[in-house]
């Protein structure tokens, strides 16, 4: 895996000044989003990093159409993804093949009754795609599930398959973009990075572009090239991955930095950098 490969420069993906008020149950209003920009190039990828709460859920729900924002416009292409809301089935069916999603609990998001072929057979009629055997065992191939996979249902399947089948079900459209939230962060480690290393995979082979939302920086290294982090929905800081690795320049970077266990990982430091970020608000 590296975080250094060059990408093209077009740019695919383009949020720009993202805004989302929530209404609260008992009155008054939460800002989960506030002025979220960034850019990603053609078969590129972008963590967006935060804590519990900073609003990174809200960001993917946007780009994908779950969420519609108060202000900001989400282009890929240059086309603006709001365009389209209103017309009909084909133009929505247009606006799914751009951005696929994965959530973080597959077993949730997949259809318990269907098996794994089944749901990818599903999926492919429903785009108006070819369905054939052979695309089917490619897909499964591609994330690297076998035959016996293929005829299970999800409560038959391991976490990891899940997440796999998620991922099949997505690329099934041949999405530009797939948004994955805290895809990774219901699996042990070892399973982590066996998806990790899969995304990378699939990135490589196909050029499909990655917005990889994470609590965890440790996670998004892997992935990614460039980082946003969100802060109560505000973004703190952005740049190259390793660079926000290395030297982060925002309390709040260092505070996340700082949370990692590694090896002389010592608790207090994260201690210590909860109240540098408080401090500074
Ligand atoms: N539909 C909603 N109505 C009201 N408040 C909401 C709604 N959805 C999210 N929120 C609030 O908006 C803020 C941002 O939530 P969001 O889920 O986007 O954050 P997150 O960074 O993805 O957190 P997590 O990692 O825990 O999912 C939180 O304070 C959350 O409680």
């Amino acid at each position: 895996m590296t975080t250094s490969d060059p990408v093209p420069r077009v740019p695919l993906l383009v949020a720009d000044g993202l805004h989302k008020t929530y209404g609260l149950p008992g009155g008054g209003t939460l800002v989960a989003a506030n002025d979220v920009s960034f850019t990603l190039p053609t078969g590129g990828a972008i963590g967006i990093v935060g804590e519990s709460g900073s609003g990174k859920t809200t960001v993917a729900r946007m780009l994908v159409g779950l969420v519609r924002p108060d202000a900001g416009t989400i282009r890929v292409d240059g086309r603006d993804r709001a365009a389209g809301r209103r017309r009909g089935r084909r133009e929505r069916l247009t606006r799914a093949r751009e951005i696929q999603m994965v959530f973080q609990d597959p077993y949730l998001s997949l259809d318990p009754r269907l098996t794994a072929r089944q749901c990818l057979t599903t999926t492919l009629r429903l785009h108006e795609a070819t369905d054939s055997a052979a695309r089917i065992e490619e897909l499964l191939d591609v994330v690297g599930l076998g035959s016996r996979e293929a005829d299970a249902r999800p409560h038959e399947m391991s976490g990891g398959q899940q997440q796999r089948l998620a991922i099949a079900r997505a690329l099934a459209v041949d999405p530009r973009v797939l948004v994955l939230d805290e895809a990774v962060a219901a699996l042990d480690v070892s399973i982590q990075s066996q998806i990790l290393s899969l995304l990378v995979d699939i990135r490589q082979a196909t050029g499909l572009a990655l917005v990889f939302i994470s609590h965890d920086l440790a996670v998004v290294q892997h992935v990614t090239d460039e980082t946003v982090v969100v802060r109560r929905g505000t973004v703190v800081e952005q740049g190259p991955t390793e660079r926000l690795l290395t030297a982060p320049e925002h309390e709040y970077t260092q505070l996340l930095l700082a949370s990692v266990p590694r090896h002389g990982w010592d608790p207090a430091d994260a201690v210590r950098a909860r109240r540098a970020a408080t401090t500074s608000g």
